[in-house]
């Protein structure tokens, strides 16, 4: 199933997205035809989401090859967008997958074919996101869930990997709402995930960060299911800031705490949590937001972009080849043992 509105746009000689950092009262689309663009749009979150990235990684490598089809050039514009958010492993992935399919091509085939990639990259998403969602569905418990930042067709081209989970389970009649976190200091939860839920017609409650350990003990929600930026063997999971708390509420109110991911996100190259890089943001985006400032200037600021949930308070990653339980080694190996790095199936 194709994304339940658009996002991207392969369109070469260019990529084009919705500005996300407009979302929800502006929809504006960004033409993408040089890497400076590109990495300022993806550094300042005009397009994000780790699975998305994965996408604009790859289309960072067919932008340069319209430029420069060289191997040095094409492999420094893979190397070079894969650095601008070091967490979402797919950005790089994405980059150097296409980056290692279009070398194999003479150097005037190989625009065309890193758009072709680009191409097949986002049909797989798309499918990606399906798979999951059915999977989701074989461990939700019924009842109304609570998701953090934002994981829908705005951070996948998809139905969404969490979001794509509460789309099916509200199409299925297993829940009547779903509970989001603002998610500061970006607010993707307040403004993007709430946003496509009132698109898609399903309830959505927000909620202050600082209430969702209230909600959790309230016993309103069956689970509590986030996305992954990064997931290390042995399931230690790297997300959006927050999610740590999440985990550690939902584990003291006896709820499910769920991820949902593709196969791609899983790094072989992580043994655990503590290898995943965390990226840190400016002290602005702390100390106000949208041209608005609350704190007084010269103050610093700790704006870690994500956190990393242990294994422990994991009950089950979500994936499209598969639904893994603890101990999450064995199950994660394979998955990665019998999949194209870069692609989820
Ligand atoms: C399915 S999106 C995965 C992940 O990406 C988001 O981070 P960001 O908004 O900084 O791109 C968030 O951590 C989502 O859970």
């Amino acid at each position: 199933m194709a994304a339940p509105f658009p996002v991207i746009a392969l369109e070469r000689p260019a990529l084009r997205v919705l500005d996300q950092s407009r979302l929800p009262h502006e929809e504006h689309w960004l033409t993408i035809g040089d890497l400076e663009t590109l990495e300022e749009a993806i550094r300042s979150l005009r397009v994000r989401g780790a699975p998305l990235l994965g996408l604009c990684g790859a289309a960072g490598v067919a932008i340069a090859a319209e430029r420069d089809p060289g191997e040095a050039a094409i492999r420094e514009a893979a190397a070079r967008i894969g650095r601008v958010r070091p967490t979402a492993v797919e950005l790089a992935t994405g980059a150097a997958c296409c980056a290692a399919a279009v070398l194999g091509q003479a150097a005037e085939e190989r625009a065309a074919a890193a758009w072709a990639f680009c191409a097949a990259y986002l049909a797989r998403r798309q499918a990606e996101d399906e798979a999951i969602a059915r999977n989701g569905l074989t461990v939700l418990p019924p009842g109304d869930v609570l998701t953090h930042c934002n994981t829908g067709t705005l951070a996948t081209g998809g139905i969404g990997t969490a979001l794509g989970v509460v789309r099916a389970a509200f199409a299925a009649g297993r829940l009547a709402r779903c509970y989001v976190t603002e998610t500061r200091p970006l607010l993707q939860g307040a403004r993007l995930t709430t946003w496509e839920l009132v698109k898609s017609g399903i309830p959505a409650v927000l909620l202050p960060d600082t209430a969702a350990a209230a909600l959790a003990a309230s016993g309103r929600v069956s689970a509590v299911v986030t996305g992954a930026d990064r997931i290390a063997l042995n399931g230690d999971t790297a997300n959006k800031v927050g999610t740590l708390g999440l985990a550690l509420a939902a584990a003291h109110a006896g709820v499910p705490f769920f991820i949902a991911a593709p196969v791609s996100t899983i790094d072989p190259g992580c043994a655990d949590g503590s290898a995943i890089p965390i990226e840190f943001r400016s002290a602005e985006e702390v100390g106000g937001f949208g041209g608005q400032r609350w704190s007084p200037d010269g103050v610093d600021a700790w704006n870690p972009a994500f956190d990393v949930t242990p294994a422990s308070l994991i009950a089950a990653i979500i994936t499209e080849r598969g639904v893994v339980r603890p101990p999450y080694g064995p199950g994660l190996q394979a998955l990665v043992a019998h999949t194209p790095a870069g692609f989820g199936t």
